[in-house]
């Protein structure tokens, strides 16, 4: 894939600081469209603060992120949420008693909008049913619909959580860390449902340390280390960037 599509999003020389740590230092990156791009780095490196000011959890101390050309820096997380940017989180966070089917259809938007109000509710109940239901099957979860969440293997209560992210019908997905405690088939099947999200269109963002997946899956890789980017491009540019090998000498991951 030698030309890149244009960007859905972009950060333009982000930071973020707490106190005196530059979590992040003038990152700027492209996520283009269609696309399945990874961020790496060791831990501490600044990902999931990256995260975290693309959905609005935290402002950046400085910098610009635009969707689609439009500015969201400075919005707050339910707007950036609306403007389409969906996430999953490195602790899986769902709720102790709901089952896989609500889980799916909360997760949509009952949404402030004046056509959402208008619609009867039955309708509106059942286009939320319909996005659950696609999510369900996409993610095979049919057997486990009616089991609470949290009582699920930990790999399945991951496909629950990318399931629910993706019935807000997201254009720009995140991920973070999403084969974490996840077996060697259940990632490699994952694998194969993120590239068939990236076929139907989708633009993916995840951090992930498993770097065989990476590898496996992204067209581009951005690497973080100390808050900045030291490297990017493809896949077997990144593997053998002198910067990204020293970054990793000696690090934990
Ligand atoms: N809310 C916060 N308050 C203070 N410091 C923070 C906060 N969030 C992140 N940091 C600091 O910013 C730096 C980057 O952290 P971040 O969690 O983004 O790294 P990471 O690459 O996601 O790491 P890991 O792979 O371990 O999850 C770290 O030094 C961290 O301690």
């Amino acid at each position: 894939m030698s030309t890149m599509p244009a960007p859905l999003l972009s950060l333009v020389d982000v930071t973020r600081t707490f106190g005196g740590v530059q979590a992040l230092s003038g990152v700027s990156l492209d996520v283009a469209a269609g696309r399945i791009t990874g961020v790496i780095g060791p831990n501490g490196a600044g990902k999931t603060t990256l995260f975290n000011v693309i959905t609005g959890a935290y402002t950046p101390t400085a910098g610009e992120i635009y969707l689609d050309g439009a500015r969201l820096t400075g919005l707050k997380p339910y707007q950036i949420a609306r403007a389409g940017i969906a996430r999953t989180f490195q602790n899986i966070r769902l709720f102790s008693s709901m089952s896989v089917w609500e889980h799916l259809l909360v997760a949509q938007r009952h949404d402030g909008s004046v056509f959402g109000r208008l619609l009867p509710a039955g309708l509106a109940r059942s286009k939320a049913g319909r996005e659950a239901e696609k999510a369900l099957v996409f993610f095979g979860l049919e057997k486990v619909r009616d089991r609470p969440a949290r009582e699920l293997p930990y790999g399945t209560q991951r496909k629950v959580e990318m399931a629910r992210a993706l019935t807000a019908n997201p254009r720009l997905l995140l991920l973070d860390e999403p084969i974490a405690g996840m077996s060697h088939e259940e990632a490699d099947e994952l694998r194969h449902l993120l590239m068939r999200l990236r076929a139907d269109g989708l633009t993916i963002l995840l951090i992930e340390h498993d770097m065989t997946f990476v590898m496996n899956l992204c067209d581009r890789i951005h690497v973080l280390d100390f808050g900045r980017q030291i490297a990017h491009g493809t896949p077997e540019a990144v593997r053998t960037d002198p910067a990204v090998l020293d970054a990793y000498l000696g690090a934990d991951t």
